[in-house]
């Protein structure tokens, strides 16, 4: 067994203490290295126990992964401004925070994301995240750099009522997390996928091409869902570990919440943040990727020399650059956009740099960030106007910010698109493409642009090759 329960009760007790003592609740933190145990595993094992009360997530660079079980806190809001009022009380809980003294380094872990535009009414398949969501967990596996494991339990303490009585449950728990019994099926699903609204998307595209032309906005990022009925229910942790295969240098992140899960792979950061330093990725401009190195390598310079594509790109870069600017006291941007190619498609890519007030939160830059010109426009207010009028449908938690935060108020956030919410107890599921739309698109190629992003997800989901 992983954790010791004497040490265990021993946090459990002093929070008990403090939270007498203060007359409101505690968050204990208890950390303990243990073996290592695969997490797409750990994350099934839990089905039973803690189904709609999971997340997942693995960074791009592949050096750290964190699963989430059962919920000792849960932060949802439905106001305006989300983000303010978490973050507010993140940060009395980490302040009071009790935590067994030998890992300090490992506090509680906040993951979480809000909705692409709170002023959109969520609809009945989003209802559930509210306008932000986030999980402090009761059990949290980390993997960092893929050889350290550790096993965190968090508990909300309000007294010291029943604490032999919780200890035992959570023994059991954490056995039943950690055993690894059944294992992870690599099935495929008959699958069908099913444009929600085919017709629509062309004259769409024209719409907001023609809005453009009149200097309505000068650009605006249009998207579109595509529905996908399994015969059976799919199960997250074949997705989760047919993405993990695949889509090699992106996030992989689960939310779950109720009977609702939202799934991705997506390469692209909004914002990470280790003390001092944050960085944020300028992603926007895509083609395909060639079948030989040779043609692969032609259309890289086609995309890097093309002005439309460059001129999508620019938007972000301008914005991000300005936002980190406004935060940071030093900001580094190369001036030239380089590749990021992912299995199905290549994107121009810049990175921004930045070093910031060590008191600065990341949350401050997910609220400023949110949402750059790769998932709304420009300018802000009057994309995000065009695209509620255009897009009949509510994108949720497409295209927002997903992550997490940690009690220094470091962490790192996602752009969650190359995403589905699965629904219908996984037997189906929506998932979503979009595309910087400017005055001189082509609805035809931006068809297809989506076609190519919609392909890892129709890939992890059907377990076919798509090749
Ligand atoms: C909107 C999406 O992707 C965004 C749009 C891009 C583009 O239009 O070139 C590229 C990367 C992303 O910033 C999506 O994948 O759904
Ligand atoms: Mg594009």
């Amino acid at each position: 067994m992983a954790v010791q329960l004497s040490n265990l009760k021993a946090t459990l007790l002093e929070a008990a203490q403090k939270a007498a003592k203060l007359e409101e609740g505690v968050l204990a933190s208890h950390t303990v290295a243990i073996d290592y145990i695969k997490p797409s595993q750990f994350f099934h094992n839990g089905k039973e126990l803690f189904l709609g009360k999971r997340f997942y997530w693995k960074n791009a660079d592949n050096t750290k992964v964190m699963v989430g079980q059962g919920l000792a806190h849960t932060f949802q809001s439905s106001e305006p401004n989300a983000l303010f009022s978490i973050e507010k009380e993140w940060k009395r809980l980490t302040k009071q925070v009790v935590m067994n003294d030998n890992l300090p380094e490992f506090g509680p872990t906040l993951f979480g994301g809000i909705s692409f535009d709170e002023k959109v009414e969520p609809d009945s398949n989003w209802s559930p995240f509210s306008n932000g969501l986030f999980y402090v967990p009761q059990f949290m596996l980390s993997i960092i750099e893929d050889e350290k494991v550790f096993l965190t339990i968090n508990l909300y303490v309000q007294g010291f009522e029943n604490i032999d009585q919780i200890l035992s449950k959570l023994t059991a728990q954490e056995n039943q997390l950690l055993s690894c019994e059944e294992h992870v099926k690599n099935e495929s699903f008959s699958t069908t996928f099913e444009e929600v609204n085919p017709s629509n998307w062309y004259a769409q595209v024209e719409e907001v091409v023609d809005r453009i032309q009149k200097g309505e906005a000068e650009k605006v990022v249009l998207a579109r869902p595509v529905r996908a009925d399994f015969s059976s229910a799919i199960e997250t942790a074949t997705v989760i570990e047919r993405l993990t295969e695949q889509q090699t240098n992106s996030y992989i992140f689960v939310l779950e919440a109720l009977e609702q899960c939202f799934i991705g792979a997506t390469p692209e950061r909004l914002i990470v943040k280790n003390r001092e330093e944050v960085k944020s990725t300028c992603l926007a401009g895509s083609i395909s990727r060639g079948k030989t190195d040779k043609e692969d390598a032609h259309l890289g310079n086609l995309l890097l020399n093309d002005e439309k594509n460059r001129k999508e790109h620019e938007y972000v870069v301008k914005r991000i650059q300005n936002a980190f600017v406004s935060l940071c006291d030093d900001v580094y941007v190369p001036n030239y956009p380089t590749l990021l190619k992912m299995k199905d498609i290549q994107h121009l890519y810049t990175p921004v740099i930045g070093r910031v007030a060590l008191n600065q939160s990341i949350l401050s830059f997910v609220q400023l960030l949110h949402p750059t010109p790769a998932l709304g426009g420009e300018p802000v207010e009057e994309a995000l106007s065009i695209i509620r009028q255009v897009e009949t449908w509510d994108r949720g938690f497409y295209g927002a910010p997903i992550g997490f935060v940690d009690m220094h108020g470091d962490g790192e956030f996602a752009v969650a698109i190359r995403s589905a919410l699965i629904t219908d107890r996984g037997k189906r599921s929506y998932l979503f493409a979009g595309c910087g739309i400017v005055d001189s698109s082509n609805p035809q190629a931006e068809w297809e642009e989506t076609e190519l992003k919609l392909r890892p997800m129709k890939r992890a989901f059907s377990g076919d090759d798509l090749s």
